[in-house]
């Protein structure tokens, strides 16, 4: 998968993941930015612990890295609870599902990821299990099955997933409490850059953390990632201080342009460009046309290009706006450059 080279991947499975658990804050109160989920946490947290209860049931989606299994871990440890993590692609059977559930102690947490791939026999299993701690299942086959009903202690179900649209309706009415991580300002990945650069111990100036938080996709993944990459370029080729002039040609050098965008975007962005007149393009079109799976489209490249307008979602395809074309130094195209389309663009920018 072209992913794991990518250097501002947002997934989290390679070497740095040791560094990762290092930096990845433990408390609410270290968890930096999204301001409203953070408070309602607080104070959902804060009620349930003063009643003695288990915290409702909580999903969180989000595009990849934006915090949503650190999210589910500071729950865990706010409520004083144990958590056990595990995803929904994993739990195939639903006997998986049922020897969770039963070793879980009142209040824990468990945490499903990737709750949008849970497999439809195991989504029966969860239901009465969220809704009234019910575990209620068959056991054996042919004439020896017989159904298993046992109270479980009540707990709280954390669900993540890239994509919310994908639960089925009655999962996700089953959740008490659903919060949406965005995107996170420069100004917040500033503070994590530079909180992460201290546990690390990195010389680094705001200019430089700067620097690094305005190319890293509004993704904490990516900031920390960067904080890194740049590490070794100011150790290498500069004094080991990381300062704005050494973020910015450590980041040219790794081919995260200006904006944060890296090849992947720019190659999915020109597609668009060159081989569909700027769209709207179907999604299996575009995907085959970059070489590039259609949920690493969804899930991973185009959230961050919609939100920052460079591309637009439309019932027929995908489509590039104006600020795309800007951003390759192009020639807008008549569409775009003339006529009420061009007024709407106008209206939408920034
Ligand atoms: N609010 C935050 N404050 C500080 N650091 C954060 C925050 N959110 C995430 N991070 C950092 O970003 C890293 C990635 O976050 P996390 O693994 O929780 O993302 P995710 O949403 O679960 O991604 P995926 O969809 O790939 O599972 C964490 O290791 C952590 O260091
Ligand atoms: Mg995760």
């Amino acid at each position: 998968m072209i992913e794991a080279d990518r250097l501002i991947t947002a997934s989290g499975r390679d070497r740095d993941e040791q560094l990762d658990r290092a930096i990845r804050p433990l408390k609410l109160a270290d968890y930096i930015g999204q301001p409203v989920v953070r408070e309602q946490m607080d104070l959902f947290i804060r009620a349930a612990r003063g009643r003695g209860e288990a915290l409702d049931h909580t999903l969180i989606f989000g595009p990849p890295g934006l915090g949503k299994t650190t999210l589910a871990n500071i729950i865990a440890q706010e409520m004083g609870v144990s958590i056990k993590s595990t995803s929904g692609p994993v739990l195939e059977r639903a006997g998986d599902l049922a020897a969770l559930l039963t070793n879980l102690e009142a209040g824990d947490v468990l945490f499903i990821d990737e709750i949008h791939r849970l497999s439809p026999v195991v989504e029966e299993v969860l239901y009465p299990a969220m809704e009234d701690f019910q575990l209620d299942i068959m056991i054996g086959e042919g004439p020896a099955a017989r159904s298993i009903k046992l109270d479980l202690p009540p707990f709280t179900l954390v669900g993540a997933t890239t994509r919310a649209g994908m639960l089925t309706n009655p999962l996700r009415d089953r959740f008490g409490i659903v919060q949406r991580l965005e995107f996170y300002s420069t100004a917040d990945l500033s503070t994590i850059v530079a909180r992460s650069a201290k546990i690390l111990g990195l010389p680094i100036d705001p200019d430089g953390a700067f620097e690094i938080a305005r190319r890293a996709r509004g993704t904490p993944r990516i900031a920390n990632r960067l904080l890194r990459r740049v590490r070794d370029y100011a150790e290498v080729r500069a004094s080991g201080e990381i300062s704005r002039q050494v973020a910015d040609l450590a980041l040219n050098m790794l081919d995260v342009d200006e904006r944060g965008l890296d090849h992947q975007d720019r190659r999915l962005m020109l597609a668009l460009i060159e081989k569909f007149d700027g769209g709207p393009a179907g999604l299996d079109n575009l995907a085959a046309a970059i070489g590039e799976e259609r949920h690493t489209i969804e899930d991973v490249l185009e959230p961050y290009l919609i939100q920052q307008g460079y591309i637009m979602r439309t019932p027929r395809g995908r489509m590039v706006t104006r600020h795309a074309y800007l951003h390759f130094g192009l020639n807008l195209p008549k569409r775009l450059s003339e006529g009420p389309i061009a007024d709407l663009f106008d209206s939408n920018t920034d």
